[in-house]
């Protein structure tokens, strides 16, 4: 079953098309990426998977449960990190997570959810007096009450310093590999990388990629770089690799050629250098980052 299911899905604010005709499927069991330049629509999603927004067109499914009609026990399965949540300042981190569980309507170690989001010093102190981090972790902890089948992130590694965004990733591994789905925002490209078991990116309302890292690659021309390290080499030796079949760019300093190319035209480019009288003395291909793939996606050099 998918635990995410979104058929020709529109949402208008008036004018304003946040979301356009989207279908999306996560299935159960995945660590789902979703990604988009501001005001793509993402947020917008993830409102209407919880009913939080009601879609002008279309169907919404999570847990195979209708988003609208059956939103109650859709939120009793799902635990939400929204963006920006702002804590009650007065109440203790404790008493959070034991609110999380009274409305859930579930019992739990309130001290090992503190302990694994790693605020359990903090456990009795008011919220209101917890850094944007720690704040940032006490929603995880409430998140991850009654081990829900699905995991809704909104950036949720805003705030959170580099021991604890590697935390947050071990957590999102940790929920995936007990059976839960994660749906998972970020503009932290590398987290997403790290995570995620296949992407979505979104651009002005439409989903323009959906795959996995290594899929979105294969699909992006000059998936690859050539790194290759030379005796010396001109402008007028590149001419030749410029002209090969999968060649996107090439460029030289002199001691050095990178080439952007599809993965099975190294050969031919490495055989065109030394045609030209270039000596090759070692190569190296590093892949594109997703990060380059994000902007290759969102600024119009590809499309689905
Ligand atoms: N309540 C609202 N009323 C009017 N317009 C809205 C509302 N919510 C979102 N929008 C508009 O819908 C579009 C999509 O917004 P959304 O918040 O879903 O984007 P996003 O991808 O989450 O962006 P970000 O990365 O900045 O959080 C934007 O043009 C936004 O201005």
């Amino acid at each position: 079953m998918a635990a995410i299911e979104l058929d020709g899905v529109t949402k208008q604010f008036g004018d304003v098309t946040a979301v356009s005709d989207l279908d999306l499927t996560v299935p159960e069991g995945e660590v789902f990426g979703f990604l988009g330049p501001n005001g793509a629509g993402k947020s917008t999603t993830i409102n209407m998977l919880l009913d939080f927004v009601r879609p002008t067109a279309g169907e919404v499914r999570v847990l195979g449960l209708d988003a609208k009609r059956e939103s109650v026990a859709v939120r009793r399965r799902t635990g939400v990190l929204p963006e920006g949540y702002d804590v009650y300042h007065r109440l203790t981190g404790r008493k959070h997570v034991e609110f999380a569980m009274r409305s859930k309507e579930v019992d739990g170690d309130v001290d090992a959810i503190l302990e694994r989001v790693g605020i359990a010093d903090a456990a009795d102190r008011k919220a209101g007096g917890y850094s944007k981090g720690m704040r940032q972790r006490l929603t995880l902890g409430m998140a991850l009450v009654g081990d829900p089948d699905l995991l809704v992130l909104d950036e949720p590694s805003s705030g959170l310093d580099p021991g604890g965004a590697r935390e947050m990733r071990e957590i999102v591994r940790a929920e995936a590999d007990r059976g839960a789905t994660v749906f998972f925002s970020s503009h932290v490209l590398g987290q997403v990388e790290s995570v995620c078991d296949r992407v979505g990116i979104m651009r002005e309302g439409e989903l323009v990629a959906e795959d996995s890292i290594e899929g979105l690659r294969d699909a992006v021309e000059g998936g690859e770089t050539l790194v290759i390290t030379v005796d010396a080499a001109s402008e007028e030796n590149l001419d030749a690799v410029r002209a090969l079949d999968g060649v996107t760019d090439a460029t030289t300093d002199g001691g050095t050629v990178t080439v952007t190319c599809d993965p099975d035209a190294k050969t031919a480019v490495i055989g065109a250098l030394e045609d030209a009288g270039v000596s090759v003395k070692d190569f190296q291909t590093e892949e594109t980052s997703l990060e380059d793939l994000f902007i290759a996606y969102t600024e119009g050099e590809v499309s689905a």
